[in-house]
């Protein structure tokens, strides 16, 4: 049998919430009397569906091997009870093989819980139905030594199936009466021995049914340990995923920040190098900003940011890398990029951010919020590195402050082009 996590990597995904069943069920197994076998119900689904193919395989082993052997007893009868001979054909090979090989073809394709295991249950009463019938009809004086055999039945069906508590109780108690029914029917063998081998039965039915009562109380505590550690270290994953988001990401405006802008423009340059694509930098400040703030208070401010950032968010494509790389500073990487897509980047951003309309009033002649663009492309091939891609769009920048600001202006070599 693969270890339970193995089995758990192909199941469908955990969701927090079954994580936390997870550990409300551990916790009140823990708790809780000591004869409880049953997880919570959607817990106790997700364990069936879990299980469930691995069980049926275990199944099918154990009942190919435990039908080789009760065939194989008919070498027994041949020896010890030769007058029985023909009807153990019959119910060894005509009734039970048969009936076993349907039971067992019916949970390779898959049963439902309880049917499954009522199905394997109903192998071991029908095992010893057969072992009775073969025991009432034998005129052999040996044939009494076969009542002790029965024993067996009872631990295969337990113990090597590893029926399912519930189940291993039902089919012992309903063979024991089986057993009971026949053994202590007419016939010419020795009370005493019977009497026996009953006590025997029912030792034996109890000490298995234990055992199953054992191996499945195990088998969920090992399936809730791992369920619990596959949770936590999806809880911890999903921890890890959230911090390096909140580590690469402004707070006030929910874009990429300094340090992920840091790491994205060696990155996409190298990319547009590599590939023969043209890459644009443009640098954008608020104008005026101090005015703003000093007119409106910092709370207000603070709000204008956030409201630039989203009309620029919405005129930017999303492969475009945008950033708030200061304090009312701003930047678009563009790839691939030319003259022309940067320059129609460039405009939209400074039309949605005068389009916001967003109330300066500041100074005069400065009614609505507006931002100043500057920029440059290069590339293919790339005659900029990305330091002097970055130096040259802060020069265009300037550049657009000097000449009145709310424009955009693109630096070409070592001209100045408003756009
Ligand atoms: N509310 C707010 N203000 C900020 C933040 N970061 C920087 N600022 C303010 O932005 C203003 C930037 O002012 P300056 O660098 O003089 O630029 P400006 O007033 O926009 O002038 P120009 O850029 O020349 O148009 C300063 O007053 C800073 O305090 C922030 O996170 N929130």
């Amino acid at each position: 049998m693969p270890p339970l996590h193995h089995r758990f990597t192909t199941a469908p995904e955990l969701g927090p919430s079954d994580g936390g069943a997870a550990m409300a069920a551990l916790l009140a197994m823990g708790k809780q009397e000591r004869w409880h076998l049953r997880f919570p119900p959607s817990l106790e689904a997700r364990f069936e569906a879990n299980t469930a193919a691995q069980r049926s395989r275990d199944l099918q082993a154990a009942g190919l091997l435990a039908l080789g052997i009760f065939d194989s007893l008919l070498l027994n009868d041949w020896i010890s009870r030769p007058e029985v001979l023909l009807l153990a054909c019959w119910w060894r090979l005509g009734v039970a093989t048969p009936y076993a090989l349907l039971v067992l073809a019916l949970v390779r394709r898959g049963l439902p819980r309880v049917w499954r295991e009522g199905a394997i249950g109903s192998l071991l009463i029908l095992a010893l139905v057969a072992g009775c019938k073969l025991f009432q009809q034998t005129t052999s004086p040996d044939g009494i030594y076969d009542i002790f055999l029965f024993s067996l039945i009872f631990l295969a069906g337990n113990v090597v199936f590893q029926l399912r508590f519930a189940c291993a109780l039902g089919s012992s108690m309903i063979g024991l009466l089986v057993a009971a029914f026949y053994l202590f029917g007419p016939d010419t063998q020795p009370h005493h021995a019977k009497t026996y081998a009953m006590g025997l039965m029912v030792a034996t039915a109890l000490f298995t049914a234990l055992a199953c009562y054992r191996l499945e109380r195990a088998e969920r505590r090992n399936y809730l340990h791992v369920l619990r550690e596959i949770t936590r270290s999806d809880m911890a994953l999903q921890a890890a995923s959230r911090y390096a988001a909140l580590a690469d990401t402004d707070a006030l405006t929910d874009l990429a920040n300094r340090r992920a802008f840091d790491q994205e423009l060696p990155r996409r340059w190298a990319h547009a190098a590599n590939n023969g694509l043209g890459m644009a930098a443009l640098l954008i400040d608020i104008d005026h900003f101090k005015q703003f703030n000093d007119l409106h208070g910092h709370a207000a401010g603070d709000d204008c940011l956030r409201r630039v950032a989203c009309a620029m968010r919405i005129a930017v494509r999303d492969n475009d890398h945008l950033a708030r790389i200061g304090g009312e500073e701003f930047a678009v990487l563009l790839q691939p990029a030319t003259v022309s897509s940067a320059t129609r980047l460039a405009q939209r951003l400074r039309a949605a951010v005068v389009t916001a309309g967003i109330t300066h009033n500041g100074l005069a002649g400065q009614p609505l919020v507006t931002i100043s663009v500057g920029f440059v492309v290069t590339g293919p091939p790339m005659l900029l590195a990305p330091d002097a891609l970055m130096d040259a769009a802060d020069r265009a920048l300037y550049e657009a402050k000097r000449q009145g600001r709310n424009r955009c202006v693109r630096l070409d070599g070592q001209t100045f082009l408003p756009v």
